[in-house]
C-alpha cells in the first residue's frame, strides 16, 4: 500500500494497489475506530458487536428486498453474517414516501441523540456519528447529494429526501452536509477509472469552482480520510510520486 497525507487539507489519502487491498485497508481502519474487528476470522470474535448501531447515510426508497437497496447490500454482505442487535439496525421506513421516510428517518436519530447513543456536535446541534463510510460517484456526488440538486443546500434538516435523483432510482433520502460534516470520521472509498476524473477535481481541489458535493465533505472537527484504487487516483497531481512505491 502507498500512503500520501494530501497537503491541501482535502484528507488523508491511502492509495491501493487492489480493490481487495482496499477493503482489507478500510476494515482495519474501522476496526481501529471501534477498538475491535470485523465480521471475518478473527475479527468476527473479537469485535463487540452489541455496542454497534447502523445507520445508512442514504437510501433508495424501495423496498428491503429490491436489489437497488443499500439496506439489502449491507445486509447480505456483512449484517447478516455478524452477531449484531437487530433492533440496533436503524433502516428506512420502506413502506412510506421518501417525504416520510426522511422525516422518521430523522426522528428516529433525534430520539438516539436524546437518549445518548448518538453524541451531539459541540458546533452545531448536529448528530455526530462515530463514522460515516461514504462512497463518491463519477459526478462528484456522496450519499445521495448531487452537483446542482437544492438538497445539497440543506442545511435546517438532519435527514432530507429527493424524488427526481440523476441516477435511479429517484427517490431517496438522505443524510444534508451538515450531518456528513459533524461526524467524527468520514472514510471515502472510491474506485475505478470511471471516477478518476472527479477524484482529481475534488482532491485537488480544481477545475471549474462547481460545487461538487464531495469537495464540500469537510468534517468541522473530525478526520477524512480517501481509500483509493490506483485506477481511481491515476489523475491526481501527484499520482506518479506515490505509484513508483
Ligand atoms: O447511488 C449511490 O451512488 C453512490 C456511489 O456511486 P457508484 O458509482 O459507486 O454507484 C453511493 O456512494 C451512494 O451511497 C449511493 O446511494
Amino acid at each position: 500500500m502507498a500512503l500520501y497525507g494530501a497537503d491541501n487539507g482535502r484528507g488523508e489519502l491511502r492509495i491501493h494497489d487492489s480493490i481487495d487491498e482496499l477493503r482489507t485497508d478500510l476494515a482495519d481502519y474501522i476496526a481501529e475506530l471501534s477498538d475491535a474487528r470485523l465480521c471475518e476470522a478473527p475479527y468476527k470474535k473479537t469485535v463487540d458487536w452489541g455496542k454497534w448501531h447502523i445507520f445508512w447515510a442514504d437510501e433508495r426508497v424501495v423496498a428491503k428486498s429490491h436489489a437497488e437497496s443499500n439496506y439489502k447490500l449491507a445486509k447480505d454482505g456483512l449484517l447478516s453474517k455478524v452477531p449484531i442487535i437487530p433492533n440496533h439496525i436503524h433502516s428506512i421506513n420502506d413502506s412510506a414516501s421518501a417525504e416520510q421516510a426522511a422525516e422518521d428517518y430523522e426522528f428516529v436519530i433525534r430520539q438516539l441523540v436524546r437518549t445518548r447513543v448518538i453524541s451531539v456536535s459541540e458546533i452545531n446541534d448536529c448528530p455526530k456519528f462515530d463514522l460515516i463510510i461514504l462512497g463518491m460517484g463519477p459526478d462528484g456526488h456522496v450519499a445521495s447529494l448531487f452537483p446542482n440538486h437544492s438538497a445539497l443546500n440543506e442545511n435546517d434538516e438532519w435527514v432530507t429526501f429527493i424524488t427526481d435523483s440523476p441516477k435511479p432510482p429517484p427517490e431517496r433520502i438522505t443524510f444534508t452536509m451538515p450531518v456528513l460534516n459533524s461526524a467524527s470520521n468520514v472514510a471515502v472509498a472510491v474506485t475505478g477509472i470511471g471516477k478518476s476524473e472527479a477524484v482529481h477535481l475534488v482532491i485537488d481541489n480544481v477545475g471549474p469552482n462547481l460545487p461538487l458535493p464531495a469537495r464540500m465533505v469537510r468534517p468541522s472537527n473530525g478526520k477524512l480520510v480517501w481509500f483509493l484504487d490506483k485506477p481511481a487516483a491515476s489523475e491526481l497531481d501527484n499520482f506518479s510520486q506515490f505509484s513508483q512505491s
